[in-house]
């Protein structure tokens, strides 16, 4: 068994700057690692069957984004080998930390090398993309400023960093924020780095904090809190986040969230744990 984790991402900002002919919206952002993963395990079939062993509630187990991203390795590079996985899923789900597309990329790793397959990343990376906006960031495998629908990547080096997560018990469809009359389309494009990751916003927030009061209520609550450097809302959402700049700060502050909310403190990574240059 080959066992491997699959971090979440947040997003330090989230720009909509635009919107592409095929509906989709551009978007700058910049993604920062978390040190709070899945875990997937990988055993080689040789009867050629992609097989999840541990199907997430919910999800039927040929629209998981791991089993498709096996498939749709499988069938791009011609092998003729399978996989039997395992999924041990932490990251909360439709949360806009990016579980699925993780899980994917992780998969994709890990079959490149269980298959002897040895795409270059740049391959990976095209291919990544086919499964969702969000994969690219975990190939590539460090913090990023991404432009694009997610896939125009550039490194940024960012500050040590504790997040305070809250995760509100509500699940936030992304296609359904992004079509939203309300959402506004045109923020001006900031340069490439340099650049200050404290001046951003999220434009989905507004719109999904009008959609679900829950997440408006978590976020107020942050933003009570002293010494954050950030306070947002991840991706799509549910999930809202403060950034302190100590892991002590963090942890004080999630030993006073009120009774009804569920969270989590998590380190920010410079790389995806699967990275050399993490080791
Ligand atoms: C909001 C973010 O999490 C920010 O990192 C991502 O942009 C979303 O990435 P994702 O979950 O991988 O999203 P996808 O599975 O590619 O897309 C889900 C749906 O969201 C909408 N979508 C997504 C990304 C994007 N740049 N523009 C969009 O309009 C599209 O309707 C799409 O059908
Ligand atoms: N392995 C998986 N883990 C989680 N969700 C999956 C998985 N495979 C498919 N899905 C589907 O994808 C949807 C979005 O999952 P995910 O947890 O990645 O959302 P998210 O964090 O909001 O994503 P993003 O930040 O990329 O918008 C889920 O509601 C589920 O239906």
């Amino acid at each position: 068994m080959l066992t491997l984790p699959a971090p979440a991402k947040l997003n330090l900002f989230l720009h909509v700057v635009g919107r592409r002919q095929d509906g989709y919206h551009l978007l700058q952002t910049v993604f920062r690692l978390l040190d709070f993963s899945d875990e997937l395990s990988f055993r080689l079939r040789d009867d050629g069957l992609i097989k999840l062993l541990t199907p997430v509630k919910g999800v039927p187990e040929n629209q998981d984004l791991c089993v498709r991203a096996a498939k749709l390795l499988k069938v791009s590079s011609g092998v003729k080998l399978g996989v039997d996985i395992v999924l041990k899923k932490k990251i909360p789900m439709g949360g806009g930390l990016g579980g699925g597309s993780s899980d994917a990329a992780t998969t994709l790793m890990a079959l490149n090398q269980l298959w002897n397959l040895n795409w270059k990343n740049e391959k990976l990376l095209k291919l990544g993309l086919q499964l969702g906006a969000d994969v690219p960031i975990f190939l590539f495998g460090q913090n990023a400023f991404a432009e694009g629908i997610g896939e125009k990547l550039t490194a940024v080096t960012l500050p040590a960093a504790w997040y305070l997560v809250l995760v509100p018990s509500v699940h936030v469809s992304t296609a359904e924020i992004f079509s939203n009359k309300e959402l506004t389309r045109n923020t001006i494009p900031i340069k490439i780095p340099p650049f200050s990751i404290w001046q951003g916003h999220n434009d989905l927030e507004p719109v999904v904090c009008g959609a679900y009061p829950e997440v408006s209520r978590s976020l107020e609550w942050l933003k009570k809190l002293e010494n954050t450097t950030i306070v947002t809302m991840s991706g799509s959402g549910a999930c809202v986040f403060a950034e302190f700049p100590s892991e002590s700060e963090a942890n004080a502050a999630y030993a006073s969230i009120p009774v009804e909310m569920k969270g989590f403190v998590a380190r920010g990574l410079d790389y995806h744990p699967m990275c050399k240059s993490a080791k």
